[in-house]
Formats: C-alpha cells, structure tokens, sequence
C-alpha cells in the first residue's frame, strides 16, 4: 500500500480555524500528505480580529520539534507565524534537519499593522532564510524587509529580486492584497522573475490565503514537485479553494477558504 509523504507545520493556532496551523493541517490533508505540527504560539483570534497572542516557551517549540523529528519521517517544513526573535533563532538552529524548507513570514496583521518588533524580522533574515527553498513573503512583509514601497508588478519583481539576494533558493512576492482585476505574485528563482497570475475573487473570505498557499507548496515538495510546478500548483489550489469558500458565511469578518476537490484545480 502507498504511504503518504509526512509534512510539518511550525506555526500558531488560530482559534477561529480559518489561518494559521489549522489552514495548514486542512491543506496538507486535501494536498495528499500527512501533516504534523509544531505550535509556536497560540492567537485568541476569530474572523475579525486577532485579539491575543501567547507565546509558547522557544525551549518547548524545540522539544516539539525533537519529538517530531526523533519518530516521523518529515519531507518538507512550512514555518507559519513565529513571533518571537528567539523562537526564530530556535527553528533556525534546527535547519539541518528541515527539508524543503517552505518560510511565510508572518510580520503583519491583514490589516497591516506590524505585529512583532524589527528584531524579528532581522532574525528571518539572518537565521531562516538563506536556508529556505522558498519564502513568501505578502507585499506588506516585503516592504517592511526591502524598504521599496510596491504599487506595480515592476515593484514586485524587483522587490523578489532584493529578496534574493538573502540566500533563499526561491523567492515569492504575494501581491494578493492589491486591489485590481487579476491576483499577481512575482517569483523570483534562478535569478529570473515571472509572474503567477489568476483571476481575482470578490469575497471576504481570504482568511488563511497566505497559510494556505505556503502550507500547499510545502505538501507538493514533499511529493518531489519540481519548486516551479509546485508553484503553479499551488497557487491554482488557492484560487480553487477562495472560489469553494466565496459563498459561506462563517463568522462577521474574514471567513475561511473552502474545500476543492481535486476535478477544481
Ligand atoms: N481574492 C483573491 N482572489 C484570488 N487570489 C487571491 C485572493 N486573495 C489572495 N489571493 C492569492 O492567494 C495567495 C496568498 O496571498 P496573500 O497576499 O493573500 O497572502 P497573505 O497576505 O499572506 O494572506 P492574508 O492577506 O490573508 O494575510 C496569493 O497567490 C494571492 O495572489
Ligand atoms: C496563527 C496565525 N498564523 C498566521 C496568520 C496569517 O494568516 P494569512 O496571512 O494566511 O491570512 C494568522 N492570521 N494567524
């Protein structure tokens, strides 16, 4: 009998279910893979607003982690929310031991507020990065970690571009929160640029797009998806699973993305 592939989110808990490891275990499932979790942090947080944020101690993000990776055979890593310096630092200590290394950077609020202090975001940068198979950043985290204000695709590519040079293999700009007829992300790989495109969803229901899309290129990596293909997967996936979920009506703000089936995408 073929076994699945084992995935590993280290991320936070979203109580409200729509982002965060619970996006992530719901897109390694329907992506075919086995998923395990490592929580970094716990958010108080429904559709509209995330209210609180524990941190979970670094030293037990690593014990976790060791449990992990002492018993189950892990293929690919997606790292969601970390919000702490040192429970970067943590995962980063850990890298040789984290195949196909997929980063989400999360450093803003949907509403675009900063969440952590810049140390953060230097210690992506330093520790996580140069590691990773591919980052992806939203246009919000790669202003915040280039300082080049993005407007057009050209603004996107170079700011891929500048992320580049980092150290990462694989750099993807989400331009997903840019009003405008078509959903444009830049990828940058090889040290060219093109461009992911789809059509644009008019939903609210975008709660966990960027968990979504990271979680499910992890799982296609796991399943030795060549980075490129795994891309272009992933972000029909997304597209596929905004469409399923547009017409729900689950909580007041932001609701979740549905469930595709395989034929959607
Ligand atoms: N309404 C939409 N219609 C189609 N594609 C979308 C829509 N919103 C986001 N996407 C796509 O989903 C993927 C995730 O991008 P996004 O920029 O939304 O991530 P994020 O900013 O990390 O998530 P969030 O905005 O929920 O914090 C990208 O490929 C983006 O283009
Ligand atoms: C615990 C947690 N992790 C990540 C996100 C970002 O979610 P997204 O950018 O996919 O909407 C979130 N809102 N909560």
């Amino acid at each position: 009998m073929t076994q699945p592939v084992t995935v590993l989110t280290i991320a936070g808990s979203d109580s409200g279910g729509g982002a965060g490891l619970q996006a992530d275990l719901k897109a390694f499932a329907l992506n075919g893979v086995f998923g395990t979790s490592v929580v970094t942090v716990l958010t108080a947080q429904n559709s509209a607003e995330i209210r609180a944020i524990e941190k979970v101690p670094a030293a037990f993000v690593q014990s976790q982690l060791d449990a992990v990776l002492a018993d189950l055979p892990v293929a690919a890593v997606k790292t969601g929310m970390l919000a702490s310096e040192e429970t970067v630092r943590t995962v980063a200590a850990n890298v040789a031991r984290l195949p196909n290394l997929v980063v989400d950077p999360v450093l803003v609020s949907s509403d675009g507020a900063k969440l952590f202090p810049s140390t953060v975001d230097r210690a992506y940068v330093e520790g996580l990065f140069p590691h990773a198979a591919v980052i992806t950043p939203n246009i919000r985290e790669a202003t915040i970690l280039t300082g080049r204000e993005i407007r057009t695709d050209d603004d996107l590519a170079a700011a891929a571009t500048d992320l580049g040079r980092t150290g990462a293999r694989c750099v993807v700009v989400k331009g997903g929160g840019r009003p405008g007829g078509e959903a444009v992300d830049a990828v940058w790989h090889d040290g060219t640029v093109r461009f992911l495109r789809s059509p644009w969803v008019a939903t609210r229901n975008n709660h966990g797009t960027g968990c979504t899309f990271a979680a499910t290129t992890a799982a296609l990596l796991a399943r030795r998806v060549p980075v490129q293909d795994a891309l272009d997967e992933a972000k029909r996936y997304v597209q596929a699973a905004i469409e399923r979920g547009a017409a729900w009506q689950i909580g007041a703000g932001h609701g979740p993305l549905g469930w595709p089936t395989a034929e959607d995408h």
